[in-house]
C-alpha cells in the first residue's frame, strides 16, 4: 500500500487542502492520502490554534464522503511541537509494509532544509509537491531533487489565515470551506 502522508495544522481544513489531497490522491503515485492532523507544528505560533480535537473533527467532517482520503490523530500521542521525521519513522514501524511518501504545498518546501534531520526524510520517503501561490524560492539543493516531484496543478491562493479573517469579521466563507464544517464553526462560535 502506498500512502500519501499531508501533514497539516488544519486550522480549520478549506478546499484548498481538499483539493491538494483529492489531486494527489487521484493524480499521484499513491493508493490513498491520510491527513495528519499536527497538533503543534515547530515553526508557528500557538496563539489562534483551535485545540487538536476540533481540528481534528473538522478534518473527519471534511472528508467523510471521499473514500481516497484517509486521516490520523497519530502525532496526539507523541511529543511537542511535531516533527515529521519522528512521526514517518512511527508510522513506518506501525505500518512496515506501506510505502509513505510525504505531501506539502510548495511554501513548505521553500523552507523543507530547515526542518529536523530533512536529508532523512529525503533518503527513505518521495515528496509530493503542490505548486503555491506566493511561496519562497525553493533553495537549489531541493530543486530537481531526485525525491522531490513538484506536480503540475491549479494555483490555489486559499489559506487558514485568511480565512479566519473572514470568520473573525463574521464575513461569508461560503465555497471556501466544506459544508459541514463552516457549519460546525458557526455552531461553536469558533475563531471570533
Ligand atoms: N492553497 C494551498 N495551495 C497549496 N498547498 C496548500 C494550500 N493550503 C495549504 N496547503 C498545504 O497544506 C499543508 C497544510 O497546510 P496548513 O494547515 O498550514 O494550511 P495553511 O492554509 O497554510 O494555514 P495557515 O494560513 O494557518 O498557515 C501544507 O503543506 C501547506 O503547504
Ligand atoms: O519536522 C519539522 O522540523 C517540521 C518543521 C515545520 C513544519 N513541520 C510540519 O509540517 C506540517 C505543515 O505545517 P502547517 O502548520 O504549515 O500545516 C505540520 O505537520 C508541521 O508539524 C515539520
Amino acid at each position: 500500500m502506498r500512502v500519501g502522508l499531508l501533514f497539516g495544522s488544519f486550522n480549520p481544513i478549506h478546499i484548498g487542502h481538499l483539493i491538494l489531497a483529492n489531486y494527489m490522491a487521484t493524480n499521484a503515485n499513491v493508493d490513498t492520502v491520510w491527513l495528519v492532523v499536527s497538533p503543534q507544528n515547530p515553526f508557528k505560533p500557538s496563539n489562534s490554534l483551535l485545540h487538536e480535537y476540533d481540528r481534528l473533527h473538522m478534518v473527519r467532517l471534511a472528508i467523510a464522503d471521499n473514500p481516497d482520503l484517509g486521516e490520523t490523530d497519530i502525532e496526539f500521542r507523541m511529543p511537542k511541537p511535531s516533527y515529521t521525521i519522528d512521526t514517518l519513522t512511527y508510522l513506518q514501524e506501525q505500518y512496515p509494509s506501506y510505502q509513505f511518501s510525504l505531501i506539502m504545498g510548495e511554501d513548505n518546501l521553500a523552507t523543507f532544509h530547515k526542518w529536523k534531520n530533512y536529508e532523512q526524510i529525503l533518503q527513505y520517503h518521495e515528496v509530493l509537491v503542490y505548486p503555491r501561490p506566493g511561496s519562497a524560492p525553493v533553495p537549489e539543493g531541493l530543486k530537481n531533487h531526485p525525491k522531490i516531484q513538484v506536480v503540475s496543478a491549479p494555483l490555489l491562493d486559499i489559506s487558514a489565515t485568511f480565512i479566519r479573517g473572514l470568520l473573525k469579521e463574521e464575513k461569508s466563507t461560503r465555497y471556501l470551506l466544506p459544508e459541514p464544517v463552516a457549519e460546525y464553526i458557526q455552531a461553536k462560535k469558533l475563531y471570533l
